[in-house]
C-alpha cells in the first residue's frame, strides 16, 4: 500500500534526525536524489549533460534549500546551474555552496516585487525548470507575487517550442499538501521528488494530476512515520489488491463463495442490469439472484444463463444501476433489499438510482457509489448547498461531508476514484483511463464491487464490528479491477462497458498471479 502522510506528521518524524544529525545532513541527502533524478531524466531526453541547463526556482524555505544543494552537485557535474532566487531571503548555507560550486545566482526579489522579465529570459534559456519555491512548510496556495511568477512560468511553459521539463520539489509548489486541492496556480510537473513519503497531495484530485511521476526519497524515517499518526491517503497496489481478493479453495461451494442480489435495471434501462451482472460474474462470484421487471430479467438470463433469476438466500446486494427513482415499482424493490439487507446486516453497494433511495443514515456495511454529480445531489438532500463543479474542486471535503452526513462508506467515481469510510485514511485509485468514462462502465463496477462483497461478507462484518475499513478498501479493490479492466480493454483506444466487462477476468487472473 502507498502510504501518504501529511506536512505535520512528515515534520514530526523529521524532528528528532534532524536534532540528531548535522545541520542539514538530512537536506543534502535529499538535493543528492533530486540531483541524480534530473541527470537521469535529462539521459532519458538524450540530452548532452555538460552544456545542458537546469532552471532552480528557489523559495526562501528548506524547500529552496534541496534545489540549491542539488544544482551544486549538477555544476559540478558540468551542467549549466541557474538559480532563480524568488525570496528575499533563502536558505544561506545552501545558497553559498550552490555559489562555490558555480551555480550562477540571480537574485530577483526587491521587497514585494519579483523582476518576473528576468524570470522569463532565465526560463528560456534552460531546458530543465527545478520547482522550489514552496514544499511541506507553505500555507495556503501560493501568494503573490510567487503567484504571477507561476502564471507567467506556465504562459512561457505552453508557449516554448521544447517544452521545458519540469522537476517539482516534494510537491508542485502552491498545491494544497494534505487535501490536493488546487487553491491558486501551479506549475505542473513531469516529476515530483518527494522526501519521505508521498503527501496526500501527491495522490488526491485535483492537484495529483499536477504531479506527474512520484518518485520516493528514502531518508530513513519510515520506522517514524509508521511509529506516528496513520496515514491519512493510500493507494492500493496491484499486491494489495491481490491479498484481498476472495480466492476459492478446494473446500469451497457457491454458496461460501457468496450469493449477490441484484437490484438493477428497468424497462426502460435493461443494460444496466446486464453491464452489473457481467461485472458480478467477471469477478468470479459465487451466484448472482437477478430480481427485476421481465425485459431486463430476459435479456440477462440470454446473455447469462448462470443467473438465477428471482428472491432467495444472499449475502450482499448491489442495488440501483439503470434504476429511475421516479418508478415506483422500481423504488419499492430498492427499499424492500435494503431494509432487508440492514435486518440481516448484510453489505450492499448503492449506485445510481438507489442513492436517492436511502435513509437519512447508514449502518458502515453499505457503500454508496456517485459520481460527482450525484455526490452533489446527495449531499444536497442532506441540506448542503454544493453543487457538481464544486465536488470537483473539492473532492475529499465532500467525500468526507457525505460520508459523516449518512455513516456510509462511499467511493466517488472519476478519473481518481475516492474510497472513504467513517475510519481509515482516504484511499485514492487511479488506474484506469479516460476511455472508461463511457455510458454503463459505471454499472460494470457496481458488479465487481457486488461479487467482491458476496465473496468477503462474513470477514467484512466482523471488520466493521472492529470499526476497521476494510469496506472501503474492497471499494478501491473494486476500482483498481475496474480500471484496469479499462485499460485492458481500451488499448489505447475506445471500449465500451461491454468490452470492460468481458476484460474483467483477465484482470483478477493477473492480479492473483502476482503480475505488478
Ligand atoms: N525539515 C528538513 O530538514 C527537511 C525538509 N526538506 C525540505 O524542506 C521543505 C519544508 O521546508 P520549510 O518548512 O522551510 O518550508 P517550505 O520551503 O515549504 O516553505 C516555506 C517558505 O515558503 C514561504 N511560504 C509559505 N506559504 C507560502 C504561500 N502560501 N505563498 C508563498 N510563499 C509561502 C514562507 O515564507 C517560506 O519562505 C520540504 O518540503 C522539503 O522540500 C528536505 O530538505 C529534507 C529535510
Ligand atoms: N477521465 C476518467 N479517467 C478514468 N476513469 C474515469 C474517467 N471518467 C470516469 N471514469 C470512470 O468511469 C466510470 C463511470 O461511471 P458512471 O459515471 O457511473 O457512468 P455510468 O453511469 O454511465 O455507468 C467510473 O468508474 C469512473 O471512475
Ligand atoms: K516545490
Amino acid at each position: 500500500m502507498i502510504r501518504a502522510y501529511p506536512a505535520a506528521a512528515i515534520q514530526a518524524a523529521e524532528e528528532p534526525v534532524l536534532a540528531a544529525t548535522p545541520a542539514d545532513a538530512l537536506m543534502v541527502q535529499a538535493a543528492g536524489a533530486l540531483a541524480t533524478t534530473v541527470l537521469r531524466e535529462l539521459r532519458a531526453l538524450g540530452a548532452r549533460r555538460p552544456g545542458s541547463v537546469v532552471l532552480l526556482l528557489v523559495g526562501g524555505g528548506n524547500n529552496g534549500g534541496d534545489a540549491l544543494y542539488a544544482g551544486a552537485r549538477l555544476a559540478r557535474r558540468g551542467l549549466v546551474v541557474l538559480a532563480a532566487l524568488c525570496a528575499g531571503t533563502v536558505h544561506e548555507r545552501a545558497l553559498a555552496t550552490a555559489r562555490s560550486a558555480g551555480v550562477e545566482v540571480h537574485p530577483l526579489r526587491s521587497g514585494a516585487e519579483l523582476d518576473v522579465l528576468a524570470l522569463l529570459t532565465l526560463a528560456r534559456r534552460a531546458g530543465v525548470w527545478v520547482d522550489a519555491l514552496t514544499g511541506i512548510g507553505a500555507a495556503g496556495g501560493l501568494r503573490e507575487p510567487l503567484a504571477g511568477a507561476v502564471r507567467a512560468l506556465d504562459d512561457e511553459r505552453l508557449a516554448s517550442p521544447d517544452e521545458p521539463l519540469v522537476v517539482a520539489v516534494d510537491v508542485p509548489s502552491g498545491i494544497g499538501v494534505d487535501d490536493g486541492a488546487l487553491p491558486g496556480p501551479v506549475l505542473p510537473a513531469h516529476v515530483t521528488v518527494t522526501m519521505s513519503a508521498p503527501k496526500p497531495g501527491l495522490l488526491l484530485p485535483p492537484a495529483a494530476a499536477l504531479a506527474g511521476r512520484i518518485e520516493v526519497v528514502d531518508l530513513g524515517l519510515d520506522a517514524a512515520l509508521a511509529a506516528g499518526a496513520p496515514e491519512t491517503a493510500a493507494r492500493l497496489t496491484a499486491a494489495d489488491a491481490a491479498d484481498l481478493w476472495p480466492v476459492p479453495g478446494a473446500a469451497d461451494h457457491k454458496y461460501t463463495r457468496g450469493v449477490l442480489g441484484l437490484v438493477a435495471g428497468s424497462a426502460r434501462y435493461p443494460g444496466a442490469a446486464v453491464l452489473a451482472t457481467s461485472g458480478a460474474l467477471g469477478a468470479g462470484v459465487g451466484m448472482l439472484r437477478y430480481l427485476g421487471p421481465p425485459e431486463p430479467a430476459a435479456l440477462i438470463t440470454a446473455r447469462h444463463p448462470e443467473t438465477v433469476p428471482g428472491p432467495g438466500r444472499v449475502q450482499a446486494w448491489a442495488l440501483g444501476s439503470g434504476i429511475d427513482p421516479a418508478a415506483a415499482d422500481r423504488a419499492a424493490a430498492v427499499r424492500e433489499a435494503l431494509a432487508q439487507a440492514l435486518a440481516e446486516d448484510l453489505p450492499v453497494v448503492a449506485d445510481a438510482g438507489a442513492l436517492a433511495l436511502l435513509p437519512e443514515r447508514l449502518p458502515a456495511t453499505t457503500l454508496l457509489t456517485p459520481h460527482a454529480g450525484e455526490l452533489a445531489a446527495l449531499l444536497r438532500s442532506r441540506g448542503h448547498d454544493v453543487d457538481r463543479a464544486q465536488v470537483e474542486a473539492e473532492p475529499l471535503r465532500h467525500l468526507r461531508a457525505a460520508v459523516d452526513a449518512t455513516g456510509a462508506t462511499v467511493l466517488l467515481k472519476g478519473a481518481t476514484t475516492l474510497v472513504a469510510g467513517p475510519h481509515g485514511p482516504v484511499h485514492a485509485q487511479a488506474d484506469g483511463t479516460p476511455w472508461l468514462a463511457t455510458a454503463g462502465s459505471g454499472d460494470v463496477l457496481t458488479g465487481i464491487t457486488g461479487a467482491l462483497l458476496a465473496g468477503c461478507a462474513a470477514e467484512l462484518r466482523s471488520d466493521t464490528r472492529r470499526g476497521g475499513d476494510l469496506l472501503a478498501r474492497l471499494g478501491a479493490t473494486a476500482a483498481l479491477v475496474h480500471g484496469r479492466a479499462g485499460v485492458r480493454a481500451s488499448g489505447g483506444g475506445p471500449a465500451g462497458a461491454t468490452d470492460v466487462a468481458r476484460a474483467v477476468p483477465g484482470v483478477v487472473r493477473e492480479l492473483i498471479e502476482g503480475e505488478p
